[in-house]
């Protein structure tokens, strides 16, 4: 072959390559995160076991951890394991991420050759066998999307450790790109306001008249110790309730953040929901209570929230209880995963929140854009960049 007949034929290639790639989708694996639950009544212990044993939930240092969690974990078992007895004897989150996943995945077929895959923090699947499970799959790129809104270190930052770990394991080193948070997102603020919005007008059109409502926004409650060290979950969860209210358009609209959850001893960030409840027992009005840090139902909303509180409300005096729903799989919320992962894509980041770059204030100091030399896939992806 002469000279001139290679450059041709290497030509033909290269265009035939082109051409094949213009052709082709991108080939896309999203990689959902969430905490995972029990799947059958003698999951309950091990799972609490890697919940507590987890460096990001009890800052202690090792041996001294394991046999703090192993401790707390006893305490813990009968009470969650009665929770999740009432739920069948296992958490739904899992069968609720699934759908989750299955919609979103749809919602982007049209442009992308997508895989969305499920992957919780401490309980099956988890991410050594997730991330196998991406790299068999053989993206040509990975999103890493996790479902929840606000960043903690508890939650997202830990689950983006469990992945990063893993995924150098199993050996995936296809570029990655990581949404860190999306609290005020405005497609998650405008599908989220419109639920909440439905579920007001709702519970105003059962309630009497005399009676005025007051919207409780409960989000996960968080050690206040982890808070003051720089977890910027708190601040997200006040933008996120800030720009629902916003969005809802109710004038004057009677509302307050709160917290649930706690279950351990130290000091939790407040107020709390219980509290909440008492002041309005005291103040004689009815409530619509809003998960506002969890995008699926699980223990914590129909065991907690739509049992125990909704009795202690009663306790209190408050005239009337209302719970407004998770999204699940709403269409508006599956939607604006869609776009965030749409908007993760076509960002120069590796590392971003929903609106491209840092959106914490600089006394958030656990927010991820602040911690050098982040990794994921053996990389090392976006340092401070802001
Ligand atoms: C110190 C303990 C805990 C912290 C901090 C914490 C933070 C945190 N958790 C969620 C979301 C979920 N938590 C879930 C269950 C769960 N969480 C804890 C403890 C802490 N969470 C426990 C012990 C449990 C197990 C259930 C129980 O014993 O009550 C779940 C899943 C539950 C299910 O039904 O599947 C979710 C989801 C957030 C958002 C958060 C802080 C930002
Ligand atoms: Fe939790
Ligand atoms: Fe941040």
């Amino acid at each position: 072959m002469t000279a001139a007949q290679a450059a041709a034929e290497a030509e033909r290639k290269a265009g035939g390559r082109a051409r094949k790639a213009g052709a082709r989708k991108p080939r896309l694996a999203v990689v959902l995160f969430n905490l995972g639950g029990p799947d059958k009544p003698e999951s309950v212990r091990p799972f609490l076991y890697n919940l507590f044993v987890d460096p990001a939930i009890i800052r202690v240092p090792a041996p001294f951890r394991q046999l703090l969690a192993a401790l707390i974990t006893w305490r813990r078992t009968p009470i969650a394991a009665e929770n999740y007895a009432v739920l069948g004897g296992k958490s739904p989150l899992l069968e609720l991420t699934e759908a989750q996943a299955a919609a979103l995945a749809a919602a982007l077929s049209d442009e992308l050759d997508v895989k969305v895959f499920v992957c919780m923090r401490y309980w099956h699947p988890m991410s050594d066998e997730v991330a196998r499970a991406v790299r068999a799959w053989g993206p040509d790129e990975v999103v890493l999307l996790p479902l929840y809104p606000q960043f903690s270190t508890t939650t997202t930052g830990s689950s983006l450790d469990a992945w990063r770990e893993a995924a150098t394991r199993a050996g995936l080193v296809a570029p990655t790109r990581t949404l860190c948070c999306y609290h005020s997102d405005p497609g998650f603020v405008a599908a989220t306001a419109a639920m909440v919005r439905e579920s007001y007008l709702k519970a105003r059109a059962e309630l009497d008249p005399a009676i005025s409502l007051r919207v409780l926004f409960s989000a996960h409650g968080l050690p206040e110790s982890i808070v003051q060290k720089g977890d910027p979950y708190q601040w997200q969860v006040e933008k996120t309730v800030a720009a629902v209210v916003e969005a809802m358009g109710i004038p004057g609209l009677d509302h307050v953040v709160c917290y649930q959850s706690r279950v351990t001893p130290q000091k939790w960030i407040g107020p709390s929901t219980e509290e909440e409840l008492k002041r309005a027992g005291a103040d004689k009005v009815a409530v619509l209570v809003v998960p506002i840090a969890f995008v699926s139902e699980h223990s914590e909303t129909l065991v907690e929230l739509d049992i125990e509180y909704r009795e202690e409300a009663a306790e209190f005096g408050v005239p009337a209880y209302f719970r407004s729903p998770a999204q699940n799989s709403d269409p508006g919320f599956i939607a604006a995963l869609a776009d965030l992962v749409r908007h993760a894509r076509a960002g120069e980041r590796s590392l971003c929140s929903f609106r491209g770059p840092r959106t914490c204030p600089r006394s958030a100091k656990d927010c991820p854009h602040a911690r050098r030399g982040y990794a994921t896939a053996g990389r090392v992806m976006a340092e401070a960049e802001d």
